[in-house]
């Protein structure tokens, strides 16, 4: 049984490469969870899409035992947390199991605009921040003017000794200051509070598919204890199941007898599936349950969908079951068969958020080594029908007709960005573009915080691209959905050859319709190659064109161009062409190229 007031619950904060993982290692050595060698292998960023993107997907835990220089041993669980907008719910659940956080900044980069909306959601969560300038042993670090900015940007104390309140100063690379850190933690995050002899009350806050173990729950444990061979229940689904084991992570797995109150740890109850835990749920006991789930649960919502298809027809199956792979462990996404004209048979796949969708669609690719197509992003439309019900819209393609319709829906999301000064102007003008309504402007320390309602469907094609490039990476961005707003909204479908090509239609704002048709016919007319006769390129409203190109007939043979008798050269262009053929969609008697899917689809910029 851990005695509550040595127990410390904490996550980390930081501003990516200022160096969270490395920091969290070197407490993990420090602490005797990790030799010199395993911790070159970063532990806490297991996944390479992660390492790769700079960005943790599924959060870990470790438990640590710290020996203080008070002589006790403390028992501190270090939570990481996702780090993206996608996944911001999941954060505030791992966020809300913990006490405080270290707010890791660069002493030679300072506070980031990002590192801000992190710090406020753990403020919101009435956590007891401790500073950590890492990096100290950089010749360009500035640890004093680093302190000045955290009170003057964040408004939390960090310019006194650390003994005293102030922000440590470390190094994760050299190991200068961990101690310093484990100490301020075990001296100003509080311990966590809670009955053991109250009803159990435990939050899930993660869950994976382990191959060996099954489903596996991270749980924090409010009141009561979880110990093996207990019969517990989800209060929100209902479901009932044993605890066949309890444990933690060092980070390698250790059984333990029980969970108590304050505790972070895993339990396993042979759960089959992930999809059938929910984060935030509350888990109690059979026979003496709680009488009221824990707040801040939330259901997660599918908010952008869209197609995904093998580019090689024959490729479905293995799509389909690299699908139902994936969805084992990550139950957040979901999906459903899809037929389409010209992509033949897929999925409609429906994610958290655009970098949601670009994890998934990388792991497809990456991990089980899909070459796939995937159509535009939509959003989740409200269309009202004249009879007066109203059906919710996935798929732009699945539009009733004009003549049936009331009204349509489009869901809108406040956006908080945060940008230095200098980029402002393109980027009010980016907001102003997409249909934004300005609601909030402020200015802390040279960085403005921009807030504006925008419509999402103007967010999901490539918002969030536009702004890094226009702010050179600078900006950061954050949303939360705020409901559907009625809007005038049509379906442009484009037209090949006078044949409407499914795949590619969309919904668009009416007024926006014309330029986004144009642009559309304009690319597909560099990415269609010659055919023997004339192509034309449309787009169309309810049957009325907006947008007309043409591709015209092709005049010579191709291999005409090699002079002579370069044999090995004109073969060359041949198998180049029969490779070519391959990647074809065939579209009535026109050959779609698969590239021009992909890069119609990405829109860029109008
Ligand atoms: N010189 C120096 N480099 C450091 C220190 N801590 C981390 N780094 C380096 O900074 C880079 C980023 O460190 P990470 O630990 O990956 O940073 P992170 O914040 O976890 O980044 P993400 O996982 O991408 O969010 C790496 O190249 C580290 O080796 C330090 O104290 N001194």
């Amino acid at each position: 049984m851990t005695d509550l007031s040595k127990i410390r619950n904490f996550s980390i904060i930081a501003h990516i490469d200022h160096g969270k993982s490395t920091l969290a290692d070197r407490l993990i050595q420090a602490t005797g969870g990790l030799t010199e060698r395993e911790m070159s292998e970063q532990v806490l960023d297991n996944m390479d899409i992660e390492r790769e993107r700079g960005i943790t997907i599924k959060a870990q835990t470790v438990r640590l035992n710290y020996t203080a220089k008070n002589g006790e041993t403390y028992e501190l669980s270090l939570m990481d947390t996702p780090g993206h907008v996608d996944f911001a719910y999941e954060v505030s659940r791992s966020l809300a199991a913990c006490e405080g956080a270290l707010l890791v900044v660069d002493a030679a980069q300072g506070v980031e605009a990002q590192t801000l909306a992190n710090v406020y959601q753990s403020i919101e969560h009435d956590h007891e921040i401790v500073p950590v300038i890492n990096k100290i042993d950089l010749p360009a670090a500035e640890p004093e003017r680093v302190k000045e900015e955290i009170e003057e940007i964040i408004g939390i104390p960090a310019t006194g000794p650390w003994q005293e309140g102030g922000a440590v100063l470390a190094s994760a690379k050299t190991g200068e200051g961990i101690e310093d850190i484990l100490e301020a933690l075990v001296a100003r995050i509080p311990p966590p509070t809670g009955d053991r002899d109250a009803p159990l009350k435990a939050m899930l806050v993660d869950s994976w598919y382990d191959p060996y173990l099954g489903v596996v729950i991270l749980v924090r444990v409010i009141d009561g204890v979880l110990k093996k061979g207990l019969a517990i229940k989800f209060m929100q689904n209902g479901t009932q199941h044993l605890v066949d084991r309890v444990g933690c992570m060092r980070p390698k797995i250790e059984q333990l007898e029980e969970l108590g109150p304050g505790e972070i740890g895993f339990i396993t109850a042979q759960i089959k599936e992930v999809a059938d835990t929910a984060v935030g749920d509350t888990i109690t006991t059979v026979k003496n349950p709680a009488a009221k789930a824990l707040p801040g649960y939330k259901e997660v919502q599918s908010v952008v969908f869209c197609g995904l298809f093998p580019a090689d027809a024959a490729d479905f199956e293995k799509l389909r079951e690299s699908i139902a792979k994936l969805r084992l462990n990550d139950a957040s996404f979901t999906f459903e068969m899809e037929t389409s004209a010209a992509l033949g048979q897929g999925f409609r796949a429906g994610f958290l958020g655009l970098l949601h969708l670009e994890i998934i669609q990388e792991r497809l690719t990456r991990e089980y080594d899909l070459d796939l197509i995937t159509t535009a992003p939509s959003v989740v439309y409200k269309i009202h029908l004249s009879k007066g019900e109203t059906i919710e819209l996935h798929n732009p393609a699945d539009m009733p007709d004009v003549t049936q319709i009331a009204s349509i829906d489009e869901p809108w999301i406040k956006a908080t960005i945060y940008v230095p000064d200098e980029y402002l102007g393109p980027i009010l003008k980016l907001c102003q573009d997409r249909r934004g309504i300005q609601k909030q402007l402020t200015y802390v320390a040279g960085r403005a915080q921009i807030i504006y309602e925008l419509p999402l469907n103007e967010v999901v094609f490539d918002f969030y691209d536009r702004l890094k490039s226009i702010s050179r990476g600078y900006a950061s961005f954050d949303y939360e959905p705020i409901g559907h707003r009625e809007g005038d909204l049509v379906k442009m479908e484009i037209m090949v050859n006078g044949d409407p090509v499914d795949a590619l239609s969309m919904i668009v704002n009416r007024d926006a319709a014309e330029t986004r048709g144009r642009h559309m016919c304009e690319r597909l007319k560099d990415l269609i190659p010659r055919h023997l006769f004339k192509i034309p390129i449309q787009a169309a409203i309810g049957g009325k064109i907006i947008a007309r190109e043409t591709i015209g007939a092709m005049r010579k043979d191709v291999t005409a161009k090699c002079y002579g008798g370069d044999i090995s050269r004109k073969k060359k262009l041949l198998e180049k062409q029969k490779k070519g053929k391959a990647k074809m969609r065939e579209y009535g008697n026109v050959s779609i190229p698969q590239e021009a899917f992909i890069a119609a689809l990405k829109m860029g910029e109008e």
